[in-house]
Formats: C-alpha cells, structure tokens, sequence
C-alpha cells in the first residue's frame, strides 16, 4: 500500500515536472531571437512591471531600450510580447487570424462571462453580427436625450463645486457615464449621481478594482489560490448583486416587451427588486441596447437570458470607466491649455450662442469638429485602454516572423502615441495636429483599437464625450487646480489617476 502510495506520489512529481520543463520550453527557440531586459531567475521581470503606477514608465523605459517590439518574462514560464511598432501593429491589428483575447481577460470572465470583449472564435465573430446594428446611428441618435439628461445633473453636482480650487472631476464624470450606459444599455435608470451607494454601484466599482488587483497579486493571481484572499469573497458578493440586477433587468423587459406595454411618454416607473431599487424607463420608439438583444436572433435562433445578460454586463463595464477616463483627461487638458479651450468655446458660441442649454442633436454633436480633435488629442495622451492584447492561435507570420501558436501579444497604444516618428513633440497637447494627420496612419493612433476587433463602442463613445464637454464648456470656465496637480497615471483596466484629475470650475456668466 505504501509503495503504491509511492509511486503515485512521485508519478505525479515527475509528470509535474516534465510538465513544468515542456512549458519552460514552449516557443523558447522564438522568444530567444526577442530581444527584451534581462529576466531574473525564476521571478522574469514581474519585480519591474508589478505596480500600475510604474507600469508605463518602465513600458516607455523598455520601448526606448529594445525597440518597438519586445518580450517580457513574467515568471518562470509566462512570456508575452509587447509591440507599438507601426508594422507589426497594422498586421496584427488588421489580421483575421490574431483575433483571440490572451489569459489576462480571464479574471473579467467571472463577471462578463464571454461576452463580445472576452469571447473568441465563431463565437465572437456571430456576436458581433448580432452587435453591429446597435451602433446604427439611427440607434445612436436616440441616446442623446440620455447624455443630455445626465449630463445636466452632472452639472447640477459641479455647480457646488464652483470655486473650489482643486476638484478632483474624476468621481463626478464616473457616476454620470454610469449612469448614462446603465440606461442606454439596459433602459434603466440607477441614479448613481445621487445615489452613490447603491448596492450596485458599489458593486460595479469592486468589481472593476479586482479585476486589476488580481493581475498584481500573486495570490489572487489563479483561481486555486483566489479564495485564501478576502477579495474573492468580495467579488462572490459583488456578481451575484450584477449578475441578479441585470437578470432582473432582463426578465422585466421581456415581459414588458411581450405585453407591448410601451407608452408614449417617458414613464418613470419605481421598482422594488428585491436587490436595490431603480427606475425602468420606457419611450415609444426608443430601444436601449437591451431591446435589440431581445430581438436578436443567432443561428435562427433568439439569445439566451445567459447570453443576453454576458453582452449587458460588458457594455456596463467596457462602456462606462473608459469614457470617464476620457471626458475627464480632455477637461483636464482644456483647463490647463487656455487656447484650445477658447476655441473650443468658441465653436459652442457659433453653434449656440450664449444659450447654455440648446437642444442637442445628432447633427450639432456632430459639427463640434474642433472638440472632436480636442477629444482626439486627449485619447492619443491619454488613452482610456493604454494596453490591450491578444494572442495567436495558430502559427502566424508577421513581417517575415513567423509566431509560433498561443503567443500573447500586448498592444502598447500608450507608447505608440507617444512616439516621435508618428507624433511631432508627442508630449503637447495640440488639436489642430488631427486636422493633418487624421486618418492618415490607422495603425499609430489606435485608443479604440484597430481592424476587426475595435471597439464596438467607439462612435457612442464620441457622442457621449461631446455631449458631456460640451455641456460642461458652456457652464462653466475650466481653470487648473491650484496648486497646480499633474495626474499620477496608473494603468489599471482602464488609464486612472492615483492623484485625482484636479481642475478649477468658474460659472459663465
Ligand atoms: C472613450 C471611450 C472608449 C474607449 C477608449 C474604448 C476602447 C476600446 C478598446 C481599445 C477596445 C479593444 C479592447 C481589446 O482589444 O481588448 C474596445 C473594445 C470594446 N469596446 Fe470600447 N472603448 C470606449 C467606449 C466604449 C463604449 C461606450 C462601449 C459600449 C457602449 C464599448 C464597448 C466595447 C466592446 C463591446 C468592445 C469589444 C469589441 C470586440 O471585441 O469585438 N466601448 N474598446
């Protein structure tokens, strides 16, 4: 018995270690000819790239020191590949090959389950069939009432904050663009900006710090040793408290949808649900992301409450963190660049006159040229996503390389941006240089990702930020903090600041 316990015990001794040898083997021929720092035994390089706000200067420090492509060792075993070289970006980014998300999109799986940004395969490719007529502009146009009513209350919260001379907006935009997302993507409004504490905006905002912890966390790293942590009995009670709003969100409408229940005015209708309270909003002819869902069909067949709930839950989080990132880097940047900020006041006073509150439409959000370069240059210095990556799954070859299989690739959109030979003095912030360079070279200006697998989001996104700025543009002058307070940046799951994003409000008389 004990020498069957024995052989059992160092069977799997040795079958570890032939296995652990034929990992630290796997693609080693490839990644030697990668030129990247130097590893430390057993560790790589993860002491270098362990903290979010080290994480871009190191990446910079390596672009600058091995090129635009290079590897880095995170562990014994793990390598990846980092790139923000112009050509290997265009056929990776342009490829139909390289189309699958890499191991560090797992820890979003427990809450986004394989929605559009974390499914790969046939399965992404029919999801996003089915997603594509959502971003219709005719869909879009029917947001605008929803960035304009948030919005207005997002003025009403930093009308109290007139004076200040510091104000960190970061909070502020977050609740609004939460609040705008919730209702366009489920027809629900959760009143974030007045109501914070809600279980699901706690929720939401554990869940989105997790997911980033969990990459840095040794123990929090793999699933065995996740539920030794606090965090993951934290994350147990924060999905099921989204994963049962959005199901409950789900059931409503269907039935609504079933009963043909819509109105023709906005119906404000409370609901008690047992999780948190919030209001479903219905409009005759207005369909949240939701209702196109619902009457979607894949393979001939309509989409689970499983599969409606995966794709409801990732434009929650894909759509909310990253356009408040974005809204408060550009208010940032007109606060510190008085020029840009005049014209871009200027182009309000041509398309409104001094009337604060003009009624929006799809066509004024879409003459506001000059605040798209404005938006446009934020995202090149500050991109919402400063990495994102994928990985091969099949041998691939790249500019003569060839790439062995389940090698993963991190995109450095950040480094791109910043580079020299794409952007002249890449550290100004300077609109105008999109009205030469706009659309010239797709590959070096990609916040949004480029090719097959962008985001979905991106033109949503752009009416949401223009709607936003704008309104605040015409309420208010924006000044610096003073004293003066440089976002500390950190490359969480999407570009934050450590410090807050400071500036000064001034109403507009
Ligand atoms: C400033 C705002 C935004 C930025 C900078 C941004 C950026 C990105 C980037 C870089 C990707 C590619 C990520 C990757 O490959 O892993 C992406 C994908 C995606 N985005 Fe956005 N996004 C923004 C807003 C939005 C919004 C508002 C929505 C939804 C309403 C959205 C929905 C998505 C989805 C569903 C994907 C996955 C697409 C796919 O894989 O087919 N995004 N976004």
């Amino acid at each position: 018995m004990v020498f069957f316990a024995a052989l059992l015990v160092s069977l799997i001794v040795i079958c570890s270690i032939i296995w652990f040898v034929v990992l630290l083997n796997k693609n080693r021929e490839y990644f030697k000819k990668i030129a990247g720092p130097p590893p430390v035994p057993f560790f790589g390089n993860v002491f270098e790239v362990s903290s979010t706000t080290d994480l871009l200067d190191v990446t910079l420090k390596f672009v600058r020191e091995y090129g635009g492509l290079f590897k880095i060792c995170m562990g014994p075993i793990r390598k990846v590949i980092v790139v923000s070289d112009y050509k290997f970006l265009e056929a990776v980014l342009s490829s139909t090959k390289i189309l699958n998300k890499s191991y560090e999109y797992n820890n979003l799986r427990h809450w986004l389950g394989t929605g559009l940004l974390t499914s790969d395969g046939p399965k992404w490719k029919k999801r996003r069939r089915v997603l594509t007529p959502a971003f219709h502009f005719q869909i879009l146009e029917q947001f605008i009432d929803v960035f304009e009513s948030n919005g207005n209350k997002l003025i009403k919260k930093l009308r109290k904050k007139i004076g200040e001379r510091g104000v960190d907006i970061y909070p502020f935009v977050t609740l609004c663009t939460l609040d705008i997302i919730c209702e366009s993507a489920m027809g629900t409004s959760i009143n974030a900006q007045f109501d914070d504490n809600s279980e699901y905006v706690r929720s939401v905002k554990a869940m989105c710090k997790i997911i980033i912890e969990r990459l840095f966390n040794i123990l929090q790293l793999t699933d065995i040793t996740f539920p030794l942590t606090q965090n993951y009995y934290i994350q147990k009670k924060s999905l099921n408290i989204l994963h049962t709003h959005t199901n409950n969100v789900i059931t409503r409408r269907r039935e609504e949808l079933l009963n043909k229940k819509k109105t023709s005015a906005p119906v404000n209708e409370h609901v008690v649900n047992g999780v948190g309270d919030y209001e479903i909003s219905t409009y005759k002819n207005k369909k949240a992301f939701l209702d196109l869902l619902l009457e979607a069909t894949v393979d001939g067949r309509p989409l689970t409450q499983e599969e409606i709930r995966e794709e409801v839950d990732t434009f929650m989080f894909e759509g909310h963190d990253t356009t408040a990132s974005a809204i408060s880097f550009a208010l940032y940047c007109l606060a510190n660049n008085a020029d840009a900020q005049k014209k871009a006041y200027e182009e309000q006073l041509t398309l409104f006159g001094e009337n604060k509150s003009p009624h929006m439409s799809y066509a004024a959000l879409q003459s506001m040229k000059y605040l798209e370069m404005v938006i446009k240059e934020t995202l090149r210095l500050y991109p919402s996503v400063p990495f994102y990556s994928r990985e091969t799954d099949e041998e691939v070859e790249i500019n003569g390389i060839s790439i062995p299989k389940g090698v993963p690739i991190i995109i450095f959109a950040y480094g791109i941006h910043r580079d020299p030979t794409h952007f002249k003095d890449p550290e100004k912030f300077n609109p105008s240089r999109f009205e030469e360079i706009d659309g010239k070279h797709p590959y070096s200006y990609i916040p949004f990702s480029a090719g097959p697998r962008n985001c979905i989001g991106q033109k949503f996104a752009m009416l949401e930020m223009k709607s936003t700025i704008s309104k605040i543009l015409r309420h208010f002058e924006l000044q610096p903090a003073s004293p003066e307070c440089r976002p500390q940046l950190a490359a969480e799951a999407v570009l934050k600041s450590t410090n807050g994003i400071k500036i000064s409000l001034c109403l507009r008389q």
